[in-house]
């Protein structure tokens, strides 16, 4: 009986962690939340997202006014030679373009992290969605060695110098982000900020007005940084503008707020909600490096000491590490209600 339960329970999560089998074309599942339902597209909108130059002496400012404002700018002028995102993109392509039995041998393991698979959100939605992912912390070795036995080391160097600048540049940002709460916080004796790359692919797909790549959703991060391919999909939901296309442009890179950064920052920056469409246009790929705390560090709102008391003296939210609230995440993806503090606490938190 146990063990049959077991077996139930695995193939239970294994049918939210191998994607649809793009090339049949005997089916067409729907997904959970159809691109054409929730919003409208403003075109005006999308020129409205803040463009921010990372060499500017404005840049600081620019960027805090478009956390709290967006929760999502476009960077320029970020150092990363467009040789760095050719390599991945082909690293990625080579990948995305096996067999699906070839993809198979990196397949993520139920409960696991890294490797071959369909967004995790997918677990809490009833239907599919058109997406296949790669997630990576460090090297992808092992899974790479299963995947090409003889010429595992290009994915590998790839990845690994790409997460490497990744890195940098999302210490970069989330440092001047918080110049004015201190810089970035230490984590004490829990190590540097984590990092996890996601490599997304959504394949053509015959019809995208009933299909969704990736369901509305914000990520767990501090900051996620977002490199595309030159095929549109990205939306941003903006409560003024509805859902508005975040175009790909060449040179630049998408930065959105996450939860971690939205908690710490007692709500004042947006936590993005985005999602991505899909398209009968051709194959797109996007790279999401998220940028977070590591996962044993309690993150708290970071709350003025002054002596008048206000909204913006009062914590929003406990505390929460990430482990904690991810637990809650993959069972509700509105956790950030569930930490919510809905009456004054008289003690607060403060900082
Ligand atoms: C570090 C991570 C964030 C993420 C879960 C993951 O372990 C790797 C994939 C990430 C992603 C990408 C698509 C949306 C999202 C909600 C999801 O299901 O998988 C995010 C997760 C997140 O930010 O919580
Ligand atoms: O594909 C995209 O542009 C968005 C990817 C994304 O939202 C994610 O990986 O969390
Ligand atoms: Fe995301």
């Amino acid at each position: 009986m146990e063990a049959g339960g077991t077996v139930l329970q695995a193939s239970v999560h294994l049918r939210h962690i191998i994607p649809l089998d793009f090339d049949s074309l005997d089916y067409a599942p729907q997904s959970d939340t159809p691109h054409v339902s929730g919003g409208v597209e403003s075109e005006d909108a999308e020129h409205s997202l803040p463009t921010i130059d990372l060499d500017s002496p404005l840049a600081e400012e620019l960027l805090v006014r478009a956390c709290e404002s967006w929760g999502m700018f476009i960077v320029t002028n970020h150092g990363i030679p467009s040789d760095v995102f050719k390599g991945v993109e082909e690293d990625a392509l080579r990948f995305f373009s096996l067999p699906k039995g070839g993809k198979m041998k990196a397949l993520r393991a139920p409960g696991g992290t890294v490797g071959y698979g369909m967004a995790p959100l997918a677990a809490i939605l009833e239907k599919f969605l058109w997406h296949e992912g790669f997630t990576m912390i460090g090297s992808p070795v092992e899974q790479a060695k299963q995947v090409w036995p003889r010429d595992y080391m290009r994915f590998c160097v790839t990845m690994e110098e790409y997460q490497k600048r990744m890195k940098t540049l999302s210490e970069k940002i989330l440092g001047l982000i918080l110049k004015n709460y201190g810089g970035l916080p230490s984590f004490h004796e829990c190590g540097g900020p984590s990092g996890v790359l996601q490599l997304n692919s959504y394949p053509e797909c015959p019809c995208p007005n009933e299909m969704i790549g990736l369901a509305p959703h914000t990520d767990t991060s501090f900051i996620t940084i977002v490199h595309q391919n030159n095929v549109s999909g990205l939306q941003l939901f903006h409560e003024q503008h509805g859902w508005i296309s975040v175009a790909p442009m060449t040179g630049s890179l998408v930065v959105n707020v996450g939860d971690m950064l939205h908690i710490m920052s007692n709500a004042r920056f947006l936590n993005a909600l985005h999602r991505a469409t899909v398209s009968r246009m051709g194959h797109r790929l996007s790279f999401a490096y998220f940028c977070g705390p590591p996962a044993d560090f309690e993150v708290s709102p970071v709350v003025k000491t002054c002596c008048s008391s206000g909204p913006d003296q009062e914590a929003r939210y406990r505390p929460v590490t990430k482990r904690e609230y991810k637990g809650m995440k993959n069972r509700d993806l509105n956790a950030l209600s569930l930490i919510k503090i809905t009456q004054r606490h008289e003690s607060g938190y403060k900082c």
